[in-house]
């Protein structure tokens, strides 16, 4: 169903959207209510989008950390610096600008990266979000919640959870510079950019959500492991009203 819904057009009003998901949702569940009782089974109940922003410093771990997530609990994970590193290799038409913006450690335009994630959202049958590395900064934000204000009758316009890996400066730099992904901006010159684009843009959010009672925040300091049993309570407090 979310997929269904999430599939009308953004530039649709909310309020038909609104009209056209309780619908759809109607006829979704009388329809396929239907078909289950004639073959003697229960059908199951549609499931709400849950969305978690996966927020930190370049090399704080988002990455790694998301990957035991979904192995974990089976959220899709949708990586903003990987949607925008696949539209430079794709050769798109943004593919230039996203590429000079990241090798001078700025951030994308909204839109451009909004797109790029609703349409992941869209595409997926899973109904459990994981949305690293945005949004970083306030417009990202402000882009997103407009969307999700058109789908407003499935979900709200918040996030459920807002992780923060919070790791010292000196490890980010240490870990990027040794990432060894081939990546155009893991070295000193960029990281350093990045890191004054994160304090200035992104701690911002960060406090936003704080106070907004959804932040939780990790050491991100130790092993992988030590790190995940800080992570894993947050979502197993989650897996009953998610599913
Ligand atoms: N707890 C950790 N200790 C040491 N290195 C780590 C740890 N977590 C991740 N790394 C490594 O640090 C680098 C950056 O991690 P990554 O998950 O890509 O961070 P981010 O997505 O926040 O930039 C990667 O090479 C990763 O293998
Ligand atoms: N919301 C976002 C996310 C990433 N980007 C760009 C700018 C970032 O420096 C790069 C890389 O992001 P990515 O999340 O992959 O970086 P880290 O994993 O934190 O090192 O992509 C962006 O412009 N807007
Ligand atoms: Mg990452």
């Amino acid at each position: 169903m979310w997929r269904r819904v999430a599939s009308l057009s953004s530039s649709v009003s909310s309020s038909f959207l609104a009209q056209t998901a309780s619908r759809l949702n109607t006829w979704e569940s009388l329809t396929t209510g239907i078909a289950q009782q004639a073959k003697g089974v229960i059908a199951p109940k549609e499931k709400t989008p849950f969305i978690t922003f996966v927020l930190g410093g370049p090399g704080s771990g988002k990455g790694t950390q998301c990957i035991k997530i979904v192995e974990t609990f089976g959220f899709a994970h949708l990586s903003a610096g990987d949607l925008l590193r696949r539209e430079i290799a794709s050769k798109s038409a943004d593919g230039a600008m996203i590429l000079n913006t990241i090798k001078e450690g700025k951030i994308v335009p909204s839109q451009v990266t909004v797109k790029l994630i609703q349409k992941e959202m869209e595409l997926s049958y899973n109904h459990k979000f994981l949305i690293d590395g945005f949004p970083r900064t306030e417009e990202n934000r402000v882009s997103f919640e407009r969307i999700l204000s058109e789908w407003q009758s499935q979900i709200g316009v918040e996030p459920n959870v807002v992780l923060f890996f919070d790791c010292p400066e000196e490890e980010m730099v240490k870990r990027v510079l040794n990432r060894n992904e081939g990546r155009v901006d893991d070295n000193l010159e960029t990281i350093k950019k990045r890191l004054t684009v994160f304090q200035a843009l992104s701690l911002p959010v960060i406090n936003y959500y704080s106070e907004k009672g959804k932040l939780y925040t990790i050491k991100a300091i130790g092993t992988e492991d030590e790190i995940f049993e800080q992570v894993r309570p947050i979502f197993a407090a989650f897996e009953q009203t998610v599913g």
